[in-house]
């Protein structure tokens, strides 16, 4: 979906697809055809009364026209039937088509964009923008803007084909129009400004409820219920207050302009009575305009209470073009052959312009072998890896696999190559066999269940009431910590990637499980090239290279033997943990 800012004014405005754009010009024509429509009834009905008072004027009434009026009738009604079924299909069922396409084209715009985003917006936000904002564009596209497009050129063709019949009637019909519009567009400004605050109340609400939700075991454990429980209220409260203030404001606006628009109705009947007096019109004509007065009203009155829809929608598409506005993370799909990892002069900061979190690291990752990431608490271990990755681009330097700039690797194309196996799982709400063939989609049955195996998961599985198609509930929060970490090992197994980033994946879990996992990982790191990040330096001591790292920069690297004799950080840990956990190597 392309959606650039040199397009057609309302593809622009309405932040469209192309599809979207050419459903909505299809939807205009269709709901201007449904409004002349829908004058045939009233059209037969003033026939058919300029017939029945024929007797006065000492004419007899032709039964026959009568009967072809009646007949005219129920074509009419058919007529509008099709043509309210075709308007039905060309405005409703094309917004909801229009916005499943806008939230595939967010989801898909978000997936690739750098994980900063996330730090700078919160879920909330990202969910506000699929679902709201969405939902605003398609209620305008399905209940407004067809409407009131289709209603200007007909409400316009219609005051220029009746002021060729009778000007003075034409003008006391439509004066009040442009009025009762003209008060609602001067007060945009004053409505946006409601809007926007009304829109960042309901983000505030949204936030305060997912967190109180997603947060309720700690609330309970700390005993937090009247604190949190008082946020919620006063963000509730606030969204309450404001909606009123939004309507209220919108109300005194739209209220105004209705007054005026009726007016129009007076003015009509007064410059018709007035005529008709001085001779200067016919009853049915003046009959007639009476008619097209309180047919075309109604739904100008319904217009000016969804006009300030469209300046909300405005707040709504800012929100979504910011989003989209984002540049994603390019690259090309370059084969690699071989996974020796280098960082050439790395340096890497969260928030710009402020202190590196990695600075100036130069080493290798040889392929094939297992690569220790070690150092104290924040000194930038799992940044490191997740920069191989390309989670976030570098700043300065470069990162290689195989000799090729990641730089210019297409982010999924690079994933293609790697398998993670986090601290914080993440498993979705699915069935357990699910869940593992995430990892590889083309997988066999045999494929998924022998992964499984492999990570000591099968055992577990097969306890669980309906084995593989259990399913897990929100993030799996039904499975112990062990279980959910052999599940991403599976994962990880069946992906079968040739690097593979093992983040911390003991650090909590009592003596059995942690041998499970062992296993499981002994497994998933055969001839790969890995990069462990493990808190249990005893866990490592037999790696391949241990790099260890301090507030961003490496102190030193070796293996562990040449470490210890150095009597540096490396040794500085270790013996701290060998002393708190009582090991012997
Ligand atoms: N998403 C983020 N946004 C901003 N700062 C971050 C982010 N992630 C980590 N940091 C900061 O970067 C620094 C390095 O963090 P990192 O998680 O890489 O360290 P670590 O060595 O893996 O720590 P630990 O062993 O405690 O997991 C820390 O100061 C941390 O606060």
């Amino acid at each position: 979906m392309e959606k650039t800012r040199k397009e057609p004014y309302l593809k622009n405005a309405m932040f469209l697809t192309d599809k979207g754009y050419k459903d909505l010009k299809k939807a205009i024509f269709a709901c201007t055809i449904t409004n002349f429509s829908m004058f045939i009834p009233a059209s037969i009905m003033l026939f058919a009364i300029m017939e029945i008072v024929k007797p006065f004027n000492n004419e007899s009434i032709s039964w026959l026209k009568l009967w072809g009026l009646f007949a005219a009738g129920i074509f009419g009604f058919i007529l509008i039937f099709i043509c309210n079924k075709n308007d039905y299909k060309k405005t409703y069922v094309a917004s909801y088509l229009e916005s499943k396409n806008t939230r595939i084209a967010i989801a898909e715009h978000i997936r690739k964009l750098p994980m900063s985003l996330f730090n700078s917006k919160d879920l909330t936000e990202l969910t506000t923008n699929m679902m709201g904002d969405v939902e605003t564009s398609e209620h305008v596209l399905s209940h407004v803007y067809p409407q009131l497009i289709a209603n200007g050129i007909s409400v316009t063709i219609i005051c220029i084909m009746l002021s060729f019949y009778d000007w003075r009637m034409s003008l006391a019909i439509f004066i009040s129009v442009p009025i009762a519009l003209f008060i609602i567009v001067a007060s945009r400004k004053i409505q946006q400004f409601l809007g926007k605050r009304h829109a960042v109340a309901k983000l505030e609400a949204s936030g305060q409820v997912q967190e109180y939700i997603e947060g309720i075991k700690v609330i309970k454990a700390c005993t937090l219920d009247g604190e949190k429980s008082e946020k919620l209220n006063n963000a509730l409260l606030n969204m309450k207050k404001l909606a009123i203030q939004t309507e209220l404001g919108s109300g005194i606006f739209v209220a105004s302009s209705q007054m005026i628009l009726q007016a129009g109705i007076g003015l009509t009947i007064f410059v018709g009575t007035t005529l008709l007096a001085g001779g200067q019109i016919e009853l049915i004509p003046l009959l007639a305009f009476l008619l097209i007065v309180t047919r075309i009203y109604g739904p100008i009155n319904v217009e000016l209470q969804l006009l300030p829809e469209l300046f909300y929608h405005q707040i709504a598409i800012k929100r979504m073009r910011t989003l989209m506005d984002y540049v994603p993370m390019e690259g090309k799909e370059t084969p690699i052959e071989e996974y020796n990892i280098e960082f050439q002069d790395v340096d890497f900061s969260y928030n710009k312009g402020k202190e590196k979190t990695i600075s100036n690291i130069s080493t290798t990752i040889p392929a094939n072998s297992i690569t220790a990431l070690v150092g104290p608490s924040g000194s930038g271990k799992s940044t490191l890896s997740r920069l191989v990755a390309r989670f976030w681009d570098v700043d300065k330097g470069k990162i290689t696999i195989g000799g090729v700039d990641i730089k210019n690797l297409d982010p999924e194309h690079l994933m293609g190559y790697m398998s993670f196996v986090f601290q914080d799982v993440v498993l979705f709400n699915d069935t357990i066999y699910n869940n593992i063939n995430i990892g590889n989609m083309n997988a066999t049955k045999e494929e998924v269940i022998a992964a499984a195996k492999a990570a000591r998961c099968d055992e577990f599985i097969n306890k669980l009431p309906d084995g593989y198609n259990t399913l897990l509930g929100e993030n799996g929060n039904t499975l112990s910590g062990g279980e959910r970490q052999r599940l991403s090992i599976a994962r990880a197994l069946l992906k079968d990637a040739p690097i593979v980033l093992l983040d911390e994946a003991t650090a909590s879990l009592d003596p059995e499980s942690e041998e499970h996992i062992q296993q499981a990982i002994g497994e998933l790191i055969k001839g790969k090239t890995v990069i462990v990040i493990a808190h249990k330096l005893r866990t490592i001591a037999k790696a391949d290279k241990i790099i260890v790292l301090d507030k961003g920069e490496i102190a030193e690297e070796g293996i562990h033997e040449i470490l210890m004799t150095k009597k540096g950080l490396y040794h500085k840990l270790f013996s701290i943990q060998q002393e708190s956990m009582g090991w012997s190597v």
